[in-house]
């Protein structure tokens, strides 16, 4: 049962702190510092993937965070399931993120009881990262408690922007009562802002901060003749 009062993430940057299968800082130790790292700069929360990671960071970062478990990488792969849900929400995140589109669930379970399980099983908030307004409107109608914009551009259903789906995320704000999450692609202050500005009630930031590959390619293109 998570006591966790959302308010405390109202206007607030999330620290998205994550490493994909293969790279070198894909270590729950490593994860941790970059979290521990991102209180230091002011992150109201962080969001972190993987059982290992969750735990080791529910131990030892004194902030709200959102888990996750990544299965696979097409089709529905962010929490994919209630049983991957169940298991984040045991590592002991406050907020579990699962995937909130309307496509079908690895494990057949409609949005609706997947949230009603896993809230009941668990007492956690649920995050649906969705892809559209249509997913994030039928993610809301489900019970999820917050939705973000997180999967905006990694369907078919919107095209990848160059920044922010900052017109995904206004018609969530206009027609959702639920916090609106503002992630993906949000690599800027700039960007960061506008996403407020928008209405978001917090603002996720995942590669621009924690993932050096990427930032170190950004800077190399732009050195480059
Ligand atoms: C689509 C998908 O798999 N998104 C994942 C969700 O947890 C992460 O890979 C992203 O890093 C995260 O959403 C933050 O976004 P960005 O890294 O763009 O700031």
């Amino acid at each position: 049962m998570t006591d966790l009062d959302l308010s405390t993430l109202r206007g607030g940057l999330i620290v998205s702190c994550q490493a994909y299968p293969g790279e070198p800082m894909r270590h729950p130790e490593t994860m941790t510092q970059i979290a521990e790292s991102a209180v230091r700069g002011g992150a109201v929360a962080v969001r972190a993937q993987g059982i290992a990671d969750v735990r080791l960071i529910h131990d030892r970062v004194a902030l709200p965070q959102i888990g996750l478990w990544k299965d696979g990488d097409g089709g529905v792969f962010i929490t994919p399931t209630l049983d991957h849900a169940l298991a984040v929400a045991r590592a002991g995140a406050e907020i579990v993120a699962i995937d909130g589109t309307r496509r079908e669930r690895p494990d057949g379970l409609g949005l609706a009881e997947t949230v009603r399980r896993l809230r009941e099983g668990t007492g956690v908030l649920v995050m649906a990262d969705v892809g559209s307004v249509a997913d994030g409107l039928a993610a809301a109608d489900a019970g999820a408690d917050l939705v973000g914009t997180t999967l905006c551009g990694y369907t078919d259903e919107r095209p990848r922007t160059d920044g922010p789906d900052l017109e995904v995320l206004a018609e969530l704000v206009a027609r959702l009562e639920v916090p609106v999450v503002a992630e993906g692609r949000v690599h800027t202050p700039a960007h960061a802002s506008s996403c407020i500005d928008a209405g978001a009630f917090a603002v996720v930031v995942g590669t621009a901060i924690t993932h050096p590959a990427t930032i170190t390619g950004w800077f190399a293109q732009a050195v480059a003749r």
